[in-house]
């Protein structure tokens, strides 16, 4: 049997050590000869190496683990790549959601100004990363989710054009599958998903059953409109205890209220409610100051406490690793890292197996859009329905747009298309279009301000745009 060796890009990651221990759990159906971990920043990744030596040596000791800041040692004689790195770090996440406020805007990671702060040092280091990794392992599949997507897909669309193996995806549509789906008692894996828009700019337009072939949406956007208080409250079970994707779902459900035909993405939300999420987030404390005293310091202290003890088996964090025996459905072996069970890891796995067993499962990935939406610019590079396999990504038909998805998606897409120019031709004039034309930002004067902020402290991220 073919074993495969893979490198998680960002080895500091807060998703490493899930995405780590879902390896061990899926080992039956994505065997493993090697698994590298990577960071440009020792220091940041080297507890969760010295943990993954401890977790690979008690549950998966025939894979070679080892973790490095040494591209010719991550990169060589590479299967996977798993890119989850975060350009500038977790401060920088903070000045983009922080500086917007000064100027009554929402502040956000992937969103808005501070989504395009976050592109503008994505794009070179994503470039860089994806150029060092053909260097050493020209055949390997990179499947990428560091942020802002939409950008990054945008930018590694034109720098390697030819390059059918770099795959950009996303775990919010799954997130509001896996919310939703429980409404009509099914599971992401019984289901086809139809999806079209930008990365965080898209709609569900259906969830077809694999058994039946019946599209299940138009069942689920009904008890929403007509049963809202069930659903509000199994919305409020299921985030118990999560502040941020509690609220965020319960105004996702107000937004199916106002828009009934369609499934939108949480993060249409930013763009059709500016004013309501404005007045909902807390300038001095925002979501990335949530994340480092949240996932931050809980993987912190998960890893310090496996390093200290020197193991899992037999003490409180033991996995009960079970080689995962249910087929190629990892999403239902969660991990059980107190870092959080999530849809990050078990996605990334999920579109690996459909690859190497060629199964043509159907997920959803960006791809440029070529006439798949003859009514949107066929550059677009649009989070869609595809199927996956070792050849590669092959989306299925989509057809036309409605008017105002259309209006919003090519107002979106301006604004990113003229940042990506921007960023390759240090063009000031493109940056200040590219905040301005932007349904978040809207105004000239608001955009020159918040890009000389953004110069300020975002210092060599950044060109020198002129
Ligand atoms: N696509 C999605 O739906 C999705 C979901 C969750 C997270 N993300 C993204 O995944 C990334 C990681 O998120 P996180 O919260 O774990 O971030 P994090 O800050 O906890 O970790 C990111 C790591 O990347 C490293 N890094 C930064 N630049 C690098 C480079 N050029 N080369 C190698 N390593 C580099 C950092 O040192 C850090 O250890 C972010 O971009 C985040 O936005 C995407
Ligand atoms: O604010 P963060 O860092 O917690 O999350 C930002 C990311 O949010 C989405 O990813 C979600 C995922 O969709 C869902 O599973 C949730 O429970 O966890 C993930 C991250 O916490 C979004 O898709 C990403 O692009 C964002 O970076
Ligand atoms: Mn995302």
């Amino acid at each position: 049997m073919e074993k495969y060796a893979v490198v998680i890009c960002g080895g500091g990651s807060t998703y490493t050590p899930d995405m780590l221990e879902l390896l061990c759990f899926a080992q039956k159906d994505f065997p493993l000869r090697k698994v590298v971990i990577y960071d440009s920043n020792e220091e940041r990744q080297r507890k969760i190496g010295e943990y993954g030596k401890i977790l690979f040596r008690d549950y998966y000791e025939d894979v070679e683990f080892s973790y490095t800041s040494d591209k010719e040692e991550a990169f060589r004689d590479i299967d996977f790549a798993f890119v989850q790195i975060r350009a500038g770090g977790i401060n920088l996440r903070s000045s983009d959601e922080k500086i917007p406020y000064r100027y009554n805007c929402i502040g956000q990671e992937t969103c808005g100004a501070g989504g395009l702060s976050y592109g503008i040092r994505s794009v070179p280091e994503m470039i860089q990363l994806i150029t060092d990794i053909r260097a050493f392992s020209p055949d390997s599949w990179i499947i990428n989710y560091s942020n802002p997507a939409a950008i990054v897909a945008e930018a590694t669309k034109r720098v390697f054009p030819n390059d059918r193996k770099i795959i950009n995806i996303c775990d919010m549509p799954t997130q509001i599958m896996d919310s939703y789906l429980p409404l009509v008692n099914k599971k992401r894996s019984d289901v086809e998903p139809r999806y079209a828009g930008l990365n965080h700019y898209g709609w569900f337009t259906g969830l077809i059953d694999k058994k039946t072939g019946v599209d299940v949406l138009p069942e689920i956007l009904d008890i929403c409109v007509n049963e809202t208080d069930t659903v509000k409250k199994q919305l409020n079970e299921m985030y118990i205890g999560d502040k941020h994707w509690g609220s965020t779902f319960q105004e996702h459900l107000n937004m199916i209220l106002d828009y009934p035909y369609s499934l939108p993405n949480t993060y249409c939300l930013y763009y059709l409610y500016p004013d309501t999420c404005y007045s909902h987030y807390n300038e001095d404390f925002t979501r990335s100051d949530e994340v480092i005293s949240g996932r931050g310091s809980n993987v912190e202290k998960y890893c310090d406490s496996i390093i200290k003890l020197g193991k899992m088996k037999e003490t409180e964090f033991d996995l009960g690793i079970h080689i995962n025996n249910n087929g190629n459905d990892v999403s239902n072996v969660t991990s059980s890292t107190i870092a959080y069970n999530d849809v990050h890891a078990p996605y990334l796995i999920e579109l690996a197996i459909s690859i190497i067993n060629n199964s043509h499962d159907i997920c959803l990935v960006m791809v440029e859009n070529n006439g798949i939406v003859p009514n949107l610019d066929h550059g677009m590079m649009l989070e869609i329905a595809c199927r996956i396999g070792k050849y590669g990504v092959e989306p299925l038909h989509v057809g036309e747009v409605l008017t105002f998805e259309k209006g919003l998606l090519e107002n979106q897409y301006a604004s990113e298309k003229l940042l990506v120019d921007a960023i390759f031709e240090e063009n000031y004039q493109k940056l200040l279009q590219a905040f301005t034309i932007n349904r978040i930002v809207v105004d000239t004067d608001r955009a020159k301000n918040m890009i000389d902020d953004f110069i300020k402290v975002n210092g060599d991220y950044w060109p020198n745009f002129k």
